[in-house]
């Protein structure tokens, strides 16, 4: 087996979307279709999609995937997995020689979706990982997204553009406090007919 960490810095995302309609299928795929991705390299079989490159583009495709498939109204969910320093392979290294200019911010830009989202954060490597864990948590309120303790997570209300941003400034913050493997999990849920406060 091959125990070997890689040496780039490559960030990767598996996420997928869950749309909560008998037209699932036109949603995942006409989102990944809409979405311009060739900054990343990119696999989607039936289980999910996995993504890797520079950590903006990791981010910027996932937001405008979630943007794209929620902007329609239906009720989605959507799970990722993001890590970066432990790519244990180098396929998409190339991709890390793509410049650093978003391939979709201005397309998605100006959609406000408000969301209701928890993450986990495993800082793992280095450093004090409790202490690197509350900082970030902290940085999240100065984000202006509404925060809020969980086991296992913490929960965030607000947009997703917000949210997003803040996400990835944890993201990047992490692996920069020393954290030579940093793992992200994200769990969003949009146009719920059930809101906080009033569960189905
Ligand atoms: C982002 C994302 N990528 C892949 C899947 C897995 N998946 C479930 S249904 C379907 C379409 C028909 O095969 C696909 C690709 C997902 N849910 N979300």
């Amino acid at each position: 087996m091959n125990k070997q960490c890689g040496n780039s810095r490559i960030a990767g995302c598996s996420f997928s979307v869950h749309p909560m309609s008998d037209h699932f299928i036109q949603h995942i795929m006409d989102s990944l279709k809409e979405v311009d991705t060739s900054k990343v390299w990119l696999h989607t079989d039936d289980v999910t999609t996995t993504i890797r490159g520079r950590m903006e583009h990791v981010f910027d495709v996932t937001k405008a995937i979630l943007l794209t498939v929620s902007k329609s109204g239906v009720h989605v969910a959507f799970q990722g997995t993001y890590s970066i320093g432990c790519p244990g392979d180098s396929a998409g290294d190339v991709y890390m020689a793509e410049t650093s200019e978003r391939a979709n911010e201005p397309s998605i830009h100006s959609i406000q979706q408000p969301i209701a989202a928890k993450f986990s954060l495993y800082p793992m490597g280095g450093g004090n990982y409790m202490d690197t864990i509350y900082q970030q948590i902290d940085h999240m309120k100065e984000n202006g997204v509404n925060v809020s303790p969980a086991h296992y997570s913490t929960r965030l209300d607000g947009d997703t553009h917000q949210i997003f941003n803040g996400l990835e400034s944890v993201f990047r913050e992490t692996e920069q406090s020393g954290s030579s493997h940093t793992v992200m999990t994200v769990t969003v849920s949009a146009n719920s007919p059930s809101t906080k406060g009033n569960e189905a």
